[in-house]
């Protein structure tokens, strides 16, 4: 587990006074993919560096397995900071040296003895899908290869914790899928810890457990990504759930649409986790005396179960829409009236 408390981190320029981050307090558990979103300037890179004390705090703590980063000498910090790995944005490669050598650079340093960096290098080459690569240099890899080799060598001490800063922002759409496949496979593999930071949900909603959003340096939402997508409070976090889900784009256009039609009930429907799957709309339509017309539809697909979004209209007598909308409450779907007939 990784607790941080009331962490700060104020920058001193000669001009002005910046707070990077800003009172942050998370608990992050064992062997979950934790995302920390936000947009430029929110703090993210901050954050994710005090982790390691790359970037030293201003005040708070850190502890890692119940050892208080914070408060560590020089040498017990070197020690420790062999079991965090981290992966950068623009990969960090030494360029001069092999896929093989990258990735035995760690093993190297923490003394490990060359017959075992040999084993555990070609084991890593073999996790990250870099067989046949081991002798090539990084100008000869894909960016995605280029990342594997980080990723790789983050793991080479067999770390208590990865960090992701950005990992895959210097990557196109396809290529960061399939990191982000493989970081989710490392962690199920190796039960290990992640916490990553981004400004794209995409990357939270494909392979996060849970999510932090930061503005101004402050946590202003956290939760289960699930949850988050489906209630999101903040106005930032809205922002960030409608950069993924386009039928929120359209709900001004959808509001006109239905402004027109004045004899109908229009509903949103959100389902999540089993519930997706139900047959909801064919169940209604058997059941009661209305007429169902499906407007707009999404499923989205999240590492703790998908959730969905229906926009439907209903015709019927009054009494009979009242029973409809609280037979599909009582099947645990979230409805909310956006127009009354
Ligand atoms: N070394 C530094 N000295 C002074 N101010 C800094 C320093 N590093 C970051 N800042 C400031 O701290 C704030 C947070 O920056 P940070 O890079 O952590 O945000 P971010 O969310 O990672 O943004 P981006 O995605 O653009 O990197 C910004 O206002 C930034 O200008």
């Amino acid at each position: 587990m990784i607790q941080i408390k009331n962490l700060k981190k104020i920058y001193q320029t000669k001009k002005q006074k910046v707070q990077a981050v800003d009172d942050v307090s998370l608990t992050i558990n064992q062997g979950e993919i934790f995302g920390v979103i936000g947009y430029s300037g929110a703090g993210k890179s901050t954050f994710i560096r005090l982790i390691n004390r790359l970037e030293e705090p201003t005040s708070g703590s850190i502890e890692i397995h119940e050892k208080e980063i914070t408060k560590m000498s020089a040498n017990e910090l070197r020690l420790k900071r062999q079991k965090i790995g981290m992966i950068f944005q623009h990969f960090n490669l030494l360029w001069s040296r092999t896929v093989y050598d990258n990735i035995a650079f760690p093993l190297e340093i923490a003394g490990v003895a060359k017959s075992e960096i040999k084993e555990k290098v070609m084991e890593l080459i073999h996790l990250v899908g870099l067989s046949g690569k081991e002798n090539n240099y990084p100008s000869q890899l894909s960016g995605g290869q280029k990342q594997r080799v980080g990723i790789a060598r983050a793991l080479a001490n067999d770390p208590e914790v990865l960090l992701c800063d950005e990992a895959t922002s210097a990557l196109d759409p396809e290529t960061t899928d399939d990191i982000l496949d493989l970081l989710v496979s490392i962690n199920q593999k190796l039960n290990l810890t992640i916490i990553l930071i981004t400004h794209e949900m995409h990357v939270i909603q494909k392979i996060c457990h849970r999510v932090a959003v930061m503005e101004n340096g402050k946590v202003v939402e956290e939760g289960d990504v699930l949850d988050v997508f489906v209630r999101p409070q903040s106005k930032t976090t809205k922002r960030f759930v409608q950069q993924l889900n386009p039928l929120e784009h359209q709900q001004d256009k959808l509001a006109e649409f239905i402004n027109d039609r004045d004899d109908s009930e229009v509903i949103k429907l959100h389902f999540i986790g089993k519930n997706t799957k139900r047959a909801l709309i064919s169940e209604i339509a058997k059941k009661f005396d209305v007429e169902v017309n499906i407007l707009q539809g999404s499923i989205s697909p999240t590492q703790e179960g998908s959730y969905g979004t229906l926009f439907i209209e209903l015709n019927g007598a009054n009494d009979v829409l009242t029973k409809t909308i609280e037979y599909m409450k009582q099947a645990g779907v979230e409805v909310e009236v956006l127009k009354h007939a």
